[in-house]
């Protein structure tokens, strides 16, 4: 089989007691079928040959240095860049002790991408609570890779989660903060700066022309004109109305109960919603194995699968590596066009 890539995709290995070394596996075994970019997974190669033997997988994996030879390695094994991960993991008993070699999976992968020695960043999913206990002082993936690329480049970065499936694509504007600090942390400002990384980034690595943004309401009924809380008309619309001024294709603020059937979907390209759950529920009950999760606003292209480390399944055989697919082959669509605009 002819892969018609040059540079790899960098994976990180996620939470190694997790169902990250499953779809990894799964998803190597299906490159030739689904005709996948090549990957090389970084973290650790006896987790991983422990799991495939759990599963009864056939997986030859190899050992590789350099990410240049992984692409040629991915035809006949799964490349894997060593990040010992320092204990014996069982499958679905994730522990603190993990954490280093987890985090150090997620730096290795963005500083090759950065040095150009790989496409993109492909995420597994890590257990944030796994890596609080160790130290780690961001709520997730987003923020983390935010701060490595702001100290990358020499200038802050505000990452914007999308979830993106054939459905629906749709963005929180706050992203991993408690619900009771969602009206305060929503402010004019950080809806506009994410409507424009959202408008510019569906423009240059999507592709879609003329973006439109549907904006979700925060209140129920989008505040019934200001009777159900005030945030709707006070912050939300000027915003709004601000992008329309820019040139932006912004409607607004929706009810966000009515924005997600099939009907309303068709007039967007994406939903702009105002905390995590608002977004991520429609997305992932629209498409829990084929949605993706991408952060935009970086310097680089990072994508994950849509869902968390589902402890209850991994080593079991159960895990689907749909999502993971997707990642994959969208980080790969998001890499290529972005090299073919330099
Ligand atoms: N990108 C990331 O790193 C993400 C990490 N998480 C983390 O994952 C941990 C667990 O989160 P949960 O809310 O339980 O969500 P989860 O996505 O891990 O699991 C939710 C349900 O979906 C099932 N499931 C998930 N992925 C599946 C797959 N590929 N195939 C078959 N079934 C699958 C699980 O078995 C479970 O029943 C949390 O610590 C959270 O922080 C959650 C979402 C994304
Ligand atoms: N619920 C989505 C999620 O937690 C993924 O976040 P991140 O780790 O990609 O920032």
């Amino acid at each position: 089989m002819a892969i018609p890539f040059s540079r790899p995709l960098a994976l990180s290995q996620g939470d190694p007691a997790g169902i990250g070394p499953d779809i990894t596996l799964m998803a190597w075994l299906r490159r030739r079928e689904l005709g996948l970019p090549p990957f090389f997974l970084i973290g650790d190669p006896d987790v991983l040959a422990l799991r495939a033997r759990q599963l009864n997988l056939a997986v030859s994996i190899r050992e590789t240095d350099e990410a240049s030879k992984a692409a040629s390695i991915f035809a006949d094994a799964l490349p894997v860049m060593t990040i010992p991960v320092g204990i014996e993991v069982v499958a679905g008993e994730p522990h603190a002790a993990t954490a280093k070699g987890t985090i150090a999976s997620i730096e290795k992968a963005v500083s090759l991408v950065i040095d150009g020695e790989a496409l993109a960043v492909v995420t597994n999913p890590i257990a944030k609570a796994v890596l609080y206990e160790a130290g780690f002082r961001f709520p997730g993936h987003t923020e983390f890779l935010a701060d490595l690329a702001a100290r990358a480049i020499g200038r802050p970065v505000t990452p914007v989660m999308m979830l993106s499936g054939p459905k629906l694509r749709a963005i929180p504007v706050t992203i991993h903060i408690p619900v009771r600090d969602v009206p305060q942390a929503l402010t004019g400002e950080l809806i506009t700066e994410t409507c424009r990384i959202a408008h510019e980034d569906l423009r240059q690595r999507f592709g879609i022309e003329a973006p439109r943004l549907a904006v979700a309401g925060l209140n129920p009924h989008a505040g019934e004109g200001g009777a159900i809380g005030t945030e709707d008309e006070d912050v939300i619309r000027p915003a709004i109305e601000g992008l329309r001024d820019e040139g932006i294709d912004a409607i607004g603020p929706l009810p966000a109960d009515t924005m997600f059937h099939d009907e309303a979907r068709a007039r967007y390209d994406v939903a702009i919603c105002m905390y995590h759950d608002q977004a991520l529920i429609p997305a992932k009950a629209l498409g829990f194995d084929d949605s993706v999760n991408v952060t935009l606003g970086l310097p680089f292209v990072r994508t994950s699968p849509d869902h968390g480390t589902a402890f209850g399944i991994a080593g079991k055989g159960l895990a689907r590596e749909h999502s993971l697919v997707a990642a994959l082959k969208l980080a790969a669509q998001l890499g290529r066009s972005a090299e073919s605009r330099r």
